[in-house]
């Protein structure tokens, strides 16, 4: 397949690794800033360009550029896009507005990965709208698959849904990964000793929920012995609330997902 990224950014270096490391793709990013168009290239043997070429019916387009600078990037390829795929990974943008800003254009895709992508453990939402041939919807699907898992969303709604789960996901759990090496750290640790202990228990403890037939409720509760340590620091992170900001934070994610698409799909 022949695929262009239009911004080389975070995302697009993410999916660009794991479509490199699959191999058999021709990968092409439109990237505004030379040390990044240089640095993908080198990293991953892609064709990086500072204008977009011409497209044609058999290509795919990955518009990997932020929301805001979406409208600009639509407007600016309209007149090359010679019938490509298009898949968008922006928040919040919706395909109205995708389809209306590239003069009509109904080969569209909303995506929503995310940056475990780099090393093919990706999770992303696919929604596919209704009236897209199902080849299309299926070619989405495959790039995706070669960077990780894929969740196909009947709505676009659920794109908001998937963002304030696994597209902003990685965030929260760097969040609480950051923490406990700080913690770490506190307690005496060398940076080095408190990153490996710190990310070989998220490791250790995701492979176990994986494995283990047990939901992840029972193996919290296996490690936390009555009268013992564990049942302290639960305590203490029940008393500050830390559950109920997490899923405070998820609404807020959503939320700010949702307005994005109000604020940008208007014009
Ligand atoms: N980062 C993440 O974890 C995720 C991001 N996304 C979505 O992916 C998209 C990209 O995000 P992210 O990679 O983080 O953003 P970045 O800012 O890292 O990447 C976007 C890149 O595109 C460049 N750019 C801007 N305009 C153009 C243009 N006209 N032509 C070519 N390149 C251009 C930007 O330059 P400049 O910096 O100068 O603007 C920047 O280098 C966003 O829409 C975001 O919502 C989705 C899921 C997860
Ligand atoms: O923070 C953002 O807006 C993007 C979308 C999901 C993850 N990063």
């Amino acid at each position: 397949m022949k695929i262009t990224f239009i911004g080389g950014g975070n995302m697009a270096g993410a999916i660009l690794a794991g479509l490199a490391r699959q191999g058999g793709h021709v990968l092409q990013v439109v990237e505004l800033h030379e040390d990044k168009r240089e640095q993908l290239a080198r990293d991953y043997g892609v064709a990086a360009f500072g204008a977009a070429p011409a497209f044609a019916a058999d290509e795919v387009v990955v518009l990997a550029v932020k929301p805001q600078q979406l409208k600009a990037v639509c407007e600016g390829i309209a007149g090359q896009l010679g019938g490509a795929l298009v898949l968008s990974i922006a928040a919040g943008v919706r395909v109205d507005a995708l389809s209306r800003w590239l003069n009509g254009h109904a080969r569209i895709v909303r995506i929503m990965p995310n940056t475990p992508a780099m090393v093919g453990r990706g999770v992303s939402g696919v929604y596919a709208p209704a009236g897209l041939a199902e080849a299309d919807a299926q070619t989405a699907a495959t790039v995706m698959q070669a960077v990780g898992d894929v969740v196909s969303l009947q709505a676009e709604t659920g794109i908001d849904d998937v963002t304030a789960v696994s597209g902003s996901g990685p965030a929260y759990v760097f969040y609480f990964i950051e923490a406990m090496i700080a913690g770490a750290v506190k307690q005496g640790f060398d940076a080095a000793t408190a990153r490996a202990l710190v990310l070989g228990t998220f490791d250790g403890a995701v492979e176990l929920a994986r494995q283990s037939p047990l939901d992840v409720a029972t193996l919290r509760q296996n490690v936390t012995s009555k009268g013992g340590t564990t049942e302290r620091a639960i305590a203490r992170f029940d008393e500050e609330g830390v559950k109920a900001a997490i899923a405070a934070g998820m609404d807020d994610c959503r939320a700010r997902s949702i307005e994005l698409g109000q604020l940008l799909s208007q014009d």
